[in-house]
């Protein structure tokens, strides 16, 4: 048994999450962590609000909230979303906690001791009209880079690059849209980067084993060279500055930048955790290598730009404190889910929003269409007709149809119970070697993280249950031999058993369905490679029931229904 640490990108406070939220990060963590527990692992998946900074501060004012009162009602919202689906994180906290308040300002304080923190006068844009500075994505702008009309001051959403707000072309306010601006003169703490560039470039240089997105896109920001990096910001919201404990002086009225203390609430949400607990100690095991934390695999999810955050500049901050911190061992990332051409936007509405998602199927319908269409290799696109057919053929046709047809017919033919006697004949031999094949080929891919080759192999074990129920026909048996349909309805139970196994970490409402169909429940233990084992484990004599209709299908009209609901269809 192995610890695994499992962290997926933390969800920004401003509104629900979109599809392709979950599809990027918080969804193929939960699959993992589900999956790494079905293989009796100890295993701890964090995740939390991400709370700090500009777009929340712009999104409040915009309800008509003071930021607090905004923050504490989203996270409940996201919260609950991410409960109804099935997001089964151990602990969902706050980057707003006091735990890594704390955190954050020892993070600085050591790195400040270290020699790695200096004070810089900075140019920072001032709107005249706002009488504020714009820190972010309070100005927007073109990008210096692509030339992208709507880059954001800490960042251009198209090509991707980290920018600063003085260098946008044609820089105007988020806030009020003014284009009377200037640059003034601010003081800012500085993480000196460049001075730990060799360290940080041999540990990522050790990292052979990340997979291809992630490292590719670490070593492409090492390539353009790092710099120094404002950590500070002229805003109210976040956490104080601090030396030796103190309100740092001539910061009082800044806070620290959100990507500085956004990756830390890792830890602070394991603190929150453990507190919560009563075991204020207990978050070390998980995170200091001085307290057993030599023993955690640590593995981190996200979308594609958060990439530089976690491998660049998070690393940056642990290497320069110099304490012995648990850091990632492994960074699964994610290309684009688009949205009809274009990209999800929450500031712009673009899309399908997890409780509108709800509103229309329950989670698993969703799950099971985000990961098979997982944005690994490159961006994927949401289409309706692909969502119909992921859930009309691979769940209800292929995955439903199988279990209902052989539970209903063990209801009334043989008897409701898993039949007992007779051997295995050349069918269930073909069968075992079959599915030997495919249950490695899954668990490879759920151990590689490959989300899409293990839907892919789920689904080609769903339809190697199918083939072989048509194949031995128990329906047919049954007229001239009971033992030989006996045998078969044993192996198909069987089979509806493994298969609610390997539903477990995809659409695990289900598994818990189908589980229970054959007097089962959750959780069951990861299947091995031995075939004849794995469907030989229900007892002769075990109860089964039907139980109700495991999928809905989607037909056009529904179809047409949410196309002009939500925009898509056009494109
Ligand atoms: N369309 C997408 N496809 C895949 N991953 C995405 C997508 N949009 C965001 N992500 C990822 O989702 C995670 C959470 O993102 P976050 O809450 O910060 O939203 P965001 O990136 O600001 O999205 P938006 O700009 O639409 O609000 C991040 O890891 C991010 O990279
Ligand atoms: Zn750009």
């Amino acid at each position: 048994m192995s610890r695994i640490l499992i962290t997926s990108a933390l969800p920004y406070i401003n509104g629900i999450k979109h599809l392709g939220n979950l599809a990027g990060s918080m969804l193929p963590a939960d699959v993992y962590a589900r999956f790494m527990r079905a293989r009796g692992h100890e295993v701890l998946y964090i995740c939390a609000t991400d709370e700090h900074g500009t777009p929340a501060e712009l999104a409040a004012a915009k309800a008509g909230q003071d930021v607090r009162t905004y923050c504490d009602e989203q996270h409940e919202v996201q919260k609950n979303a991410g409960d109804t689906f099935g997001l089964s994180y151990d602990w969902f906290g706050r980057s707003s906690s006091p735990e890594n308040r704390a955190l954050t300002q020892m993070f600085c304080e050591a790195l400040d001791k270290n020699g790695l923190i200096e004070e810089r006068t900075d140019k920072m844009v001032y709107s005249i009209d706002d009488g504020r500075f714009l820190p972010d994505r309070y100005v927007e702008g073109t990008c210096p880079h692509c030339k992208f009309e709507k880059a954001r001051g800490d960042q251009c959403d198209n090509c991707g690059r980290l920018l600063d707000p003085t260098e946008l072309i044609d820089p105007y306010s988020a806030v009020s849209g003014s284009r009377n601006l200037e640059v003034r003169d601010t003081k800012h703490l500085y993480l000196l980067q460049t001075k730990v560039e060799p360290q940080l470039r041999a540990w990522i240089e050790s990292k052979t084993e990340w997979p291809q997105l992630a490292k590719s896109i670490a070593m492409k920001h090492l390539e353009e060279g790092l710099i120094d990096r404002g950590i500070t910001r002229d805003l109210k919201w976040g956490v104080p500055v601090t030396k030796d404990g103190q309100p740092r002086e001539g910061f009082e009225n800044k806070v620290f930048y959100v990507w500085f203390d956004a990756p830390i609430e890792y830890i602070g949400a394991t603190q929150e955790y453990f507190n919560a607990q009563g075991d204020a100690d207990g978050w070390k095991s998980w995170w200091r290598l001085d307290q057993g934390a030599d023993d955690v695999t640590y593995v981190e999810f996200m979308g594609k730009d958060n990439v530089a955050f976690h491998t660049v500049s998070f690393p940056a901050t642990i290497i320069g404190s110099n304490e012995p911190w648990k850091m990632v061992d492994t960074l699964k990332a994610f290309n684009w889910l688009n949205w009809y051409g274009g990209k999800f936007s929450t500031s712009m509405n673009r899309g399908v929003f997890m409780d509108q998602a709800l509103e229309l199927l329950p989670a698993d319908y969703w799950r099971w269409y985000l990961i098979s269409q997982s944005p690994e290799g490159s961006d994927s696109s949401f289409t309706w007709e692909q969502f119909q057919g992921a859930v009309n053929k691979d769940l209800a046709d292929v995955l439903g149809n199988f279990v209902n047809r052989i539970t209903k017919f063990t209801e009334t033919k043989m008897g409701g119970v898993v039949p007992d006697g007779g051997e295995a004949g050349e069918l269930e031999e073909k069968l075992y070697a079959d599915l030997s094949v495919l249950l490695r080929e899954a668990t490879e891919a759920f151990e590689a993280m490959e989300m899409r080759k293990a839907a892919q192999a789920v689904r080609a074990i769903w339809v190697l249950g199918n083939v072989y129920l048509q194949e031995a026909a128990p329906w047919t048996a049954l007229k001239t031999d009971a033992v030989r349909a006996g045998v078969v309805v044993r192996h198909g139970l069987n089979l509806v058993r493994l298969f609610a196994v390997l539903a477990q970490p995809l659409i695990p409402f289900t598994a818990e369905k189908i589980a229970a169909t054959v007097g089962a429940s959750l959780p069951l233990d990861w299947p091995t490679t031995d075939a004849r084992a794995e469907l030989s484990k229900l007892a002769s004599g075990t109860s089964v029931a039907s139980g109700e209709v495991l999928f809905k299908k989607i037909d056009e009209d529904m179809l047409a229904d949410w196309a002009a609901r939500f925009g898509g269809g056009e494109g």
